[in-house]
């Protein structure tokens, strides 16, 4: 398994990097321009099973344990197919999927290493590129017994640049003069020109301005102002990608005129939800989210078109209105996304991590499951291994305990997918391990979440049984839940062992994908709890994920009751 195997590199001495791998500054951009042409880059992959005998222990550690001579009865083999293989991690994993992942095998592949989040950027691809995907998805949940939600990520109304008439990328050089225009031009694009799509872009910049692409990957100052045309000087040379992202800033801050006034949800973007509804994604992501209502709109558009089927909305945190308002639109939201690539454009960088604790803690504090996206492993776009600044940080983000991380151009169109992955997943297992072998059991003092008294008590109930999971180390809880609101309150509170999630419904199932330490299984429930906990036991223990003895500690929210119990 991929995870295991990369446990054992990333401990065993390494040999000495290459000497082009991680280059300094200047060879940084170079390297860029190969590794971002989508279509160039083929992944490697493998459609290999993992052995169901084979799963990391609650320490992440692989350990072969023998299957059981005969599957009890009473875990039929629809229940052993339909649930699949399953990993104890507790980190959960996003990937992007892009032209090096589209594939059966590629996503197959993806799946063994631990995806648990195939997410869709909306930006890119048409919807026949992305409805292939969700079938190939649905196929590998349907065949393979994987849970795989499809978050839909949606394009939004950034400011970005044009296609560059077709060309991989252009260079800006120091003290050029470019033309930056609203005018749509037919290819070849005239010399040192680009289109910018926000119309309304000459009118809001100023002589002085500064220009920013990609977040500073290149930076030019406004010179002139000609009619749809603005003049700019390169001050910082780089590579123009296509359709990169563009940003103003005046007197230290990004400029917000009238671009502030642009739609979150656009035309295009409603399309695509439409589309999202028709597919029956499990998560839809709004990008540059600036206030609740949108979420709240959003939320009941999908009630009135999805009969039944729950959507959740995630909310993307990238802009500086999302800031101002986070708490009420985390409060509005399903979840929320550290999306660091924009907001690290439209702040100033060295702000990004303590907005990302802010984040992350407020979002554990509200119970919404939270993602930090967006250059956790950049360098694997290009090269095998990851920088030990990005191992650090992927660290970081499991130390703070975020429900997922996740992979935008390193599974999209990076060379190494599957190694970035597992380089996320062993990381992840191997901080989990520190936590559990230190004792270092999360002390964050949680505040009161449900309205309702019942909820209260699913809540108290839930926090009785993180402390009990801690201080008996118990080796796992069970959580019996129809709606997984009981699983995802005890996720919030991050108990140190694996929380097997019983639900008898496949959305609910994939949507608790996303959240922090839940494996989540279908289940037919009868109403006989005792007879729903050994077909559970003996479901677990086919799989090598429990054995006889282990001390479990059991949770129901039809009964709301707690139970001690070692499995017989
Ligand atoms: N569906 C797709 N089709 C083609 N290329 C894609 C697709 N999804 C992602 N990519 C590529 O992967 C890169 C990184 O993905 P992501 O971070 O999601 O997008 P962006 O860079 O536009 O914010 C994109 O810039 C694009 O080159
Ligand atoms: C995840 C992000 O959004 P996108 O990749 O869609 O720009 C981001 O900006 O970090
Ligand atoms: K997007
Ligand atoms: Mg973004």
């Amino acid at each position: 398994m991929a995870a295991a195997h990369s446990l054992l590199h990333l401990a065993a001495p390494k040999p000495p990097a290459p000497a082009s791998a991680h280059p300094p500054l200047g060879a940084a951009l170079l390297r860029l321009l190969p590794a971002r042409r989508p279509h160039r880059l083929v992944a490697s992959c493998s459609s290999a099973l993992p052995d169901l005998a084979a799963f990391p222990n609650p320490n992440g550690l692989l350990v072969a344990e023998p299957a059981e001579p005969a599957i009890s009865q009473v875990a039929t083999e629809t229940e052993l197919r339909e649930n699949g293989p399953r990993s104890t991690r507790r980190t959960k994993l996003v990937c992007t999927v892009g032209p090096a992942t589209c594939g059966p095998a590629e996503l197959e592949a993806l799946a063994v290493g631990g995806m648990n989040v195939a997410r869709l950027n909306m930006c890119h691809g048409d919807r026949d590129w992305h409805r292939k995907v969700i079938d190939a998805v649905r196929r590998l949940n349907e065949d393979k017994g994987y849970a795989i939600a499809v978050m839909m990520d949606t394009e939004g109304s950034e400011i970005h640049m044009g296609d560059l008439g077709g060309a991989p990328a252009a260079k800006a050089e120091d003290g050029e003069i470019w033309t930056f225009s609203v005018r749509s031009f037919e290819a070849p694009l005239p010399e040192l020109t680009v289109h910018v799509n926000y119309e309304g872009f000459a009118e809001d910049v100023r002589v002085g301005d500064d220009l920013l692409v990609d977040g500073g990957m290149a930076r030019f100052e406004v010179v002139e102002k000609l009619g749809p045309d603005v003049k700019c000087r390169c001050t910082d040379p780089g590579l123009l990608l296509p359709r990169a992202n563009l940003t103003f800033w005046r007197d230290g801050s990004v400029v917000r005129e009238k671009n502030a006034m642009l739609p979150t949800i656009t035309s295009k973007d409603w399309l695509d939800i439409d589309f999202g509804i028709a597919e029956g994604v499990d998560f839809i992501a709004v990008s540059f989210v600036k206030s609740a209502e949108v979420i709240n709109h959003l939320k009941s558009y999908i009630a009135a078109r999805s009969r039944g089927s729950d959507i959740a909305v995630i909310a993307k945190i990238e802009s500086i209105d999302s800031l101002t308002n986070l708490e009420e639109i985390i409060r509005a939201s399903d979840g929320a996304m550290v999306a660091r690539g924009d907001l690290g454009a439209q702040i100033p960088l060295e702000q990004v991590p303590s907005i990302q604790q802010k984040i992350v803690k407020l979002c554990r504090q509200l119970n919404k499951p939270v993602i930090v996206a967006s250059q956790l492993l950049e360098s694997m776009i290009e090269y095998p291994i990851p920088t030990r600044a990005e191992v650090a940080d992927v660290s970081e983000a499991v130390h703070q305990r975020a429900d997922a991380l996740m992979l935008s151009g390193e599974s999209a169109m990076g060379r190494y997918p599957d190694k970035a992955l597992s380089v996320l997943s062993s990381v992840s297992l191997r901080i989990e391990r520190w936590w559990r072998e230190e004792k270092h059991h999360e002390a964050l003092e949680l505040d009161d979440v449900s309205s309702s008294f019942s909820g209260k008590i699913s809540e108290e109930i839930c926090i009785s049984a993180a402390k009990m999971a801690n201080k008996l180390e118990v080796d796992a809880v069970f959580v019996y839940t129809k709606g997984g609101h009981m699983a995802s309150l005890l996720s919030r509170c991050r108990p140190d062992c694996p929380i097997f999630a019983f639900t008898n419904s496949t959305s609910v199932r994939r949507r608790l994908n996303l959240q922090w330490g839940l494996i989540p299984f279908r289940l037919t429930f009868s109403d006989d709890m005792e007879s729903n906990l050994n077909r559970t036991f003996s479901l677990l223990k086919a799989r090598g994920m429990i054995k006889s003895g282990d001390l479990v500690i059991a949770l129901s929210d039809m009964l709301q009751s707690i139970q001690v119990m070692n499995v017989p």
